[in-house]
């Protein structure tokens, strides 16, 4: 079983408080087989005057906290992202933990969103992608904006990922994007996708929510409204090599 949290961005919380009432939405996940959730959800992805007095470390306590919570639920963890302070450079670094609490990957977001967003001026984007073995397969991180580059997508494709999952907070206002892209990065890839969004309204942003479990025929499994919400789905990777053997649209690339 998988799930997302889509969380929802309260501006009169303190990132305290978020990742206490995070917990608390956790805790009814206990032996899910992997979990997703959004992006700067502790701090807010829209609270740019808090990323630099909020932004942590890798050895930090925000990472600690959400090893401690994988370890306990003994479940797959994709955190989201949080500000990563690295000396002088800062970054929307998305963190993967196994089961047993240790920190199996980084992404540190590659294109970073600079309409209606001070990200691109704050933060330093990522040059690596992201592809790691899981005990739930092989999965490829992404971040929001992310989303509208399939160049990424393929390439982790050809790094042999059999499950996207995609951390953001996506604003309202582009929700028609939001639902196309979900779907068409799965269903051109053939691969499963599971997004974690946010909710709420925050700094003057409506965030979108309809976070989602897509396959790789590109049917949406499960999906949240425009609300707080669990998504949940079962997922069998056999579905990914039935498809692609059935219907071998990757064997078929002209153009690399
Ligand atoms: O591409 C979009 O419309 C939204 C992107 C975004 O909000 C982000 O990257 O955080």
């Amino acid at each position: 079983m998988v799930a997302s949290v889509q969380f929802e961005i309260r501006d009169r919380e303190t990132k305290d408080e978020r990742i206490e009432r995070m917990i608390g939405l956790l805790k009814k996940l206990k032996g899910y087989d992997l979990i997703v959730l959004p992006e700067i959800w502790a701090t807010g992805y829209f609270s740019f005057d808090r990323y630099r007095e909020e932004a942590e470390p890798i050895s930090g306590p925000f990472v600690q906290r959400m090893a401690q919570v994988a370890r306990q639920l003994n479940s797959v963890l994709f955190a989201g992202s949080f500000v990563e302070q690295a000396g002088e450079q800062y970054y929307n670094t998305g963190v993967l933990f196994d089961a047993n609490g240790d920190l199996l990957a980084t992404y540190r977001k590659i294109h970073l969103f600079r309409y209606g967003s001070q990200e691109g001026e704050l933060l330093t984007r990522g040059e690596e992608i992201t592809v790691t073995e899981t005990k739930v397969g092989r999965v490829g991180l992404s971040t929001c904006y992310d989303l509208r580059f399939p160049e990424l997508f393929r390439k982790q494709v050809d790094l042999g990922v059999e499950i996207f999952l995609v951390t953001s907070a996506w604003p309202h206002q582009r929700l028609a994007h939001w639902q196309l892209f979900n779907a068409v990065r799965a269903v051109e890839n053939q691969c499963f996708l599971i997004s974690a969004n946010c909710v709420g309204h925050t700094r003057h942003v409506l965030l979108g929510g309809y976070s989602q479990v897509v396959d790789p025929w590109g049917v949406v499994r499960a999906q949240a409204g425009e609300s707080e919400a669990i998504v949940t789905a079962e997922i069998d990777l056999d579905e990914v090599k039935r498809i692609r053997e059935h219907f071998p649209q990757l064997k078929h690339r002209v153009l690399q």
